[in-house]
């Protein structure tokens, strides 16, 4: 067992209040969703699995290591491998939010490979992004209950193509990430308005 830190109790409190927000937003229903936040010493805070994200308490997040094994006993979020892939990837990401918005979830049917988004005043709301010019794709893969199958997916796009702030996964949800819990919030808050505008756009709805 790894006592818990003051960091890691700072961290929790990000990620509740977080949830909270994610939750009055709609987009974590009945105990989707899952958060995480890396600590200093590279070990992982995320939400103990099958916890409502819009009420989580301080004993709803829990510490893994990087591979995402538990360090109390407690058992991590179904999804952890694709929050380990992505901590283990890029050094500068501090958080990984995973929302089920209705929006993401509905994407790929419209868009089924990837989402392109441009010419959006709110792109900049990306980490880098300083002009509406600019042009993001968010890939899209097929949902799968074989984490690990998926992580593999996932991993081999991202060996491939740089600038990528976010995936969705096929009628679930999506992943973004970021370098502090508050970057990957407003990360997840224009991509779920950016995704939203496509919808309209080119749906029929
Ligand atoms: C309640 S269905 C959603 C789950 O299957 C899963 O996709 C999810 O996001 C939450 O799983 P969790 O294990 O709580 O992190
Ligand atoms: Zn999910």
């Amino acid at each position: 067992m790894t006592a818990k830190s003051d960091e890691f109790y700072a961290i929790a409190d990000q990620l509740i209040a977080a949830g909270r927000f994610i939750d009055s937003k709609g987009w974590v229903p009945a105990t989707s969703g899952n958060f995480s936040a890396r600590l200093s010493d590279g070990t992982i805070a995320i939400t103990v699995s099958g916890r409502h994200k819009g009420c989580l308490q301080r004993e709803d997040i829990m510490l893994i290591d990087s591979s995402g094994q538990s360090l109390d006993g407690k058992k991590p979020s179904a999804e952890t491998l694709l929050h380990t892939a992505l901590y283990q990837r890029f050094p500068d990401v501090q958080a990984v939010l995973h929302p089920h918005s209705i929006n993401a979830t509905l994407a790929a049917r419209l868009f089924p490979d990837q989402l392109v988004l441009e010419n959006y005043e709110l792109l900049k709301a990306l980490q880098g992004i300083t002009t509406h010019e600019t042009r993001i794709v968010v890939p899209v893969f097929a949902n799968d209950q074989d984490i690990a199958r998926l992580s593999r997916q996932v991993e081999a796009y991202l060996d491939q193509h740089s600038g990528v702030y976010a995936y969705i996964i096929a009628s679930h949800g999506f992943y973004t990430w970021g370098a502090s819990v508050t970057d990957t919030l407003r990360h997840l808050e224009a991509l779920e308005f950016l995704f939203d505008c496509e919808i309209r756009l080119h749906g029929k709805v």
